[in-house]
């Protein structure tokens, strides 16, 4: 049973040049989520694991690692070790997702897998016992600000079936083109965390922006079937 809708804002669309302030704009979120983009694996470029030590080292909200690189068998577990609680990594981008997993865990942190817009559910078969967190994307990764796609609620009704099918109840993420106009359907199809760039470090009112989100979404949480 979700106790309550999770909030992520990304810092993707935060102002790195005042990264300590815009950390304390989002104390009422429940993570924050760092976008890792490696120029390979998607067309943009972000941040490396210092940047994760830097978040933490500035916030008490934990760090939610999104890894958008075309090695995560390489590098996934230095994020950990850099202090991320949970880290993610695609499935499209991993040679050996199992050990890429265990690797994050014996780093001491929680590990996710990341399927993209194009990529079933039906990959996560093998894996999602051992998985915290599945994250859907809902726009294809590299940039923030992006438009829903809205076959994304599809998928994340199939991952939560999947996940009852399997006994087990991870974290469900939804990342990309999120919002209070969204929150609701989301949750209601069995999303637990929405990430949200635009929607908060859109808004001049970030903790109101998160509030609002997490309020639309509450009423995703009565209509589950
Ligand atoms: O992973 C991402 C992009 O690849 C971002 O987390 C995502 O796009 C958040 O931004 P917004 O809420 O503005 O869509
Ligand atoms: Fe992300």
């Amino acid at each position: 049973m979700l106790e309550d809708v999770m909030i992520a804002p990304s810092i993707l669309s935060a102002d790195i040049a005042n990264l300590a302030a815009d950390l304390d704009a989002i104390s009422t979120a429940d993570y924050v989520h760092v976008d890792v983009m490696d120029g390979h694996f998607v067309p943009n470029l972000t941040f490396g694991p210092n940047v994760v030590k830097a978040v933490k080292a500035n916030t008490s909200v934990p760090a939610d690692v999104h890894l958008m690189i075309s090695n995560p068998d390489e590098m996934a577990a230095e994020y950990a070790k850099a202090g991320a609680d949970i880290v993610s990594f695609h499935i499209e981008a991993a040679t050996h997702a199992h050990r890429i997993v265990s690797a994050i865990h014996e780093a001491g942190a929680k590990a996710g897998i990341v399927i993209n817009p194009a990529t079933p559910v039906s990959s996560l078969e093998a894996i999602i016992d051992d998985l915290d967190l599945v994250l859907v994307m809902s726009v294809n990764p590299g940039f923030g600000g992006q438009k829903f796609i809205p076959n994304s609620l599809r998928k994340v009704s199939q991952v939560r079936a999947l996940a009852r099918e399997h006994g087990v109840s991870p974290i469900i993420e939804v990342d990309g083109g999120c919002s209070a106009a969204n929150a609701a359907e989301l949750i209601e199809a069995g999303a637990t965390m929405l990430v949200a760039g635009s929607a908060v470090y859109g808004k001049v009112d970030r903790a109101a922006a998160i509030a609002e989100i997490r309020e639309a979404g509450r009423a995703g949480i009565a209509k589950r079937a």
